[in-house]
């Protein structure tokens, strides 16, 4: 597991600078089929700066600052001799877009690889729709999640939509199955809505690995109140893994 979590990690650091596209062609890629050699010869003006948007903005309120800097107290800890060490979580970087000119990369036009977005981080305005940070802790194969939905997010009066909470947890099973197995795709997704969730509340978004199988990755997952005494949503999902090409070329 924590091979797929460095992993993972290496590569969300690398975002806007993925060595599939730094990596100059001539060396280094030759190994590569060629289509996935097209996509490392892009050029590199084609990046620009990104932001890490699992950090804090204006638009967290208290109950989400709480608790990330909760998180983030737990991602460090000092020892007996004062050595300061990692601590039983990671918080994990999150970009708007994971690989740029990846996915189905062949059959999609330059221009719009070029504004492809990941879906969950496609809005400017901060605090409007997903504000969530993910903490992963590898020892016990859990993902937290500290989401915050914003007014966009609107579907019953008052309430997020069940399409954004269905999405959200798929983004927190999705990646937890990629740290635990590498690429994978979601298969099968199971939710139970159990009670709405108010528009501009935090809540609690916690996944766990149930099994793996194979090329099956069991993941299940569950959505609270922050102080847990409320269950808005029950899920399981089903991730299998898939060959990287599937993810870049659509193969
Ligand atoms: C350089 C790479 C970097 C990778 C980085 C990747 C990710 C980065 C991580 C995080 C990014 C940030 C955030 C993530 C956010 C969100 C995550 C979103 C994830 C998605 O939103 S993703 C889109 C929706 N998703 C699809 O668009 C899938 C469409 N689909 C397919 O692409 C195929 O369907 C596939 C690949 C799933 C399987 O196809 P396949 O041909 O490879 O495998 P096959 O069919 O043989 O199934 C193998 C075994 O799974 C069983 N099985 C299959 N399907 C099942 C089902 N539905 N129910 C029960 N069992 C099922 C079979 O029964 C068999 O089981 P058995 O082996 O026991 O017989």
């Amino acid at each position: 597991m924590s091979t797929h979590l460095g992993r993972f990690l290496r590569g969300f650091r690398s975002l806007g600078s993925s060595p599939l596209v730094r990596t100059h062609p001539s060396a280094r890629v030759s190994s590569r089929p060629a289509s996935v050699r097209a996509i490392a010869t892009f050029p590199l003006s084609i990046f620009s700066k990104s932001r890490d948007y699992s950090l804090p903005n204006s638009s967290w309120g208290p109950e989400m600052m709480q608790l990330y800097e909760h998180y983030t107290s737990q991602c460090e800890v000092e020892t007996a001799a004062g050595e300061k060490v990692g601590g039983p979580w990671k918080r994990l970087p999150s970009y708007n877009r994971s690989l740029k000119y990846a996915t189905g990369g062949v059959y999609l036009s330059k221009i719009i690889q070029s504004k492809a977005r990941l879906f969950t981080r496609n809005i400017r305005e901060v605090g409007a729709a997903f504000e969530y940070v993910l903490f992963v802790n590898e020892k016990e194969q859990r993902c937290l999640c500290l989401f915050q939905a914003g007014h966009l997010l609107e579907g019953p009066p008052g309430n997020v939509h069940g399409g954004a909470i269905a999405t959200m947890i798929d983004t927190v099973t999705g990646t937890h199955a990629t740290i635990l197995s590498g690429p994978v795709m979601t298969a099968n997704l199971n939710i139970n809505y159990r009670s709405p969730i108010p528009l501009g509340s935090t809540v609690l978004i916690e996944s766990a690995l149930e099994k793996k199988e194979g090329r099956k990755t069991f993941v299940t997952c569950k959505v609270t109140s922050t102080n847990g005494s409320k269950v808005h949503t029950e899920s399981t999902a089903l991730f299998v893994s898939i060959n990287v090409s599937h993810l870049l070329l659509g193969q």
